[in-house]
């Protein structure tokens, strides 16, 4: 019998006006869903339709502009990860260089004390993009909250006070990223000897991705050793379990392997990932409430700095 794994879909808008009783039930799906498979679609968000379907068109726009004025705005000019990236250039899968192009964007800081992945975006001109920046920025914003809720929902599934994450996921210091990506279709031949992403866990606590109808992202189940489809569902972000919170939950919640297949297709694959990684300072390690009887932290505690400088230094 094949495999399959279903990926749930979570309406949490019962938790966001309050509903007690939903509420309970929310955390309680989350909780299940962030335990195995690690991932899970959230329709009932507060990002309006509105909203992502600007932002899809500015990426879209960004995307057809000439390859110098990307390249103007490569990450390699950026202290701070910020900006473009042509397609092969990331690699995180070994064998595999990644088949997407990306640009990154993150909190707009300059000045003094910068640390890593902190300072400012680097963006095309007015005249090549008209209202990329602004609509780029708003989502930003739009996202930040968004990710404080689902970590409220995150804490009240492991029995954490509410705003236990808050500090984490919505501080001013904190680091959240956010990538655009387009994936260049391909043949059917080259689908499987090439990777839009190869097969990667996220470097951080937690990511939430919306994608286009075009589908190609897949899990890894680990036991049957197989990759199944997360089938692009209307409406609904991914949401996925990183690394970090794999460390703090003692293993409970499960950072899970994942990959993007090249779309088979005659039209290219947007997508756009919004990063948690979290305040650089903070140690992570094993919540107390995510340490059964006689079990012991499988990990030494580890600062976010150290861990986000060693994942990204090594995909690159
Ligand atoms: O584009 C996607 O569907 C997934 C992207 C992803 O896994 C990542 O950027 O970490
Ligand atoms: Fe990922």
């Amino acid at each position: 019998m094949p495999i399959s794994i279903s990926i749930p879909v979570i309406d949490i808008s019962g938790y966001l006006s309050s509903d007690p009783v939903e509420t309970k039930r929310v955390a309680a799906a989350i909780r299940s869903a962030a335990i195995a498979p690690g991932f899970f679609q959230v329709v009932g968000h507060p990002i309006t339709l509105d909203l992502r379907q600007r932002l899809i068109a500015a990426v879209k726009q960004f995307y057809s502009l000439p390859r110098e004025a990307k390249n103007k705005l490569h990450r390699n000019n950026s202290t701070c990860l910020r900006g473009y990236e042509s397609v092969g250039e990331q690699t995180l899968e070994e064998g595999y260089r990644d088949a997407k192009e990306g640009f990154m964007i993150g909190q707009e800081l300059s000045g003094e004390g910068l640390r890593f992945a902190q300072g400012p975006n680097q963006w095309p001109s007015e005249e090549e993009c008209p209202g990329f920046r602004e609509v780029s920025m708003e989502y930003f914003e739009a996202m930040r909250l968004f990710s404080r809720t689902m970590f409220r929902i995150v804490a009240l599934s492991l029995d954490l006070e509410e705003k236990y994450f808050d500090e984490f996921a919505y501080g001013s210091n904190t680091v959240t990223m956010c990538r655009a990506h387009r994936y260049p279709p391909t043949t059917p031949e080259m689908a499987g000897k090439s990777r839009g992403i190869g097969a990667h866990t996220d470097f951080g606590a937690l990511t939430l991705l919306l994608q286009d109808d075009i589908g190609g992202l897949e899990v890894f189940h680990r036991p049957s050793e197989t990759w199944h489809p997360v089938h692009p569902v209307k409406d609904a972000y991914v949401v996925n379990i990183g690394d970090m919170t794999e460390r703090w939950t003692n293993d409970k919640y499960t950072s899970t392997l994942h990959r993007v297949i090249s779309p088979v297709s005659e039209r290219e694959r947007y997508s756009i990932a919004f990063f948690n990684e979290g305040l650089l300072d903070q140690v992570i390690e094993c919540i107390p409430t995510c340490l059964g009887e006689g079990e012991k932290p499988k990990y030494e505690p580890i600062k976010v700095e150290d861990h986000l400088k060693k994942r990204y230094g090594n995909s690159y």
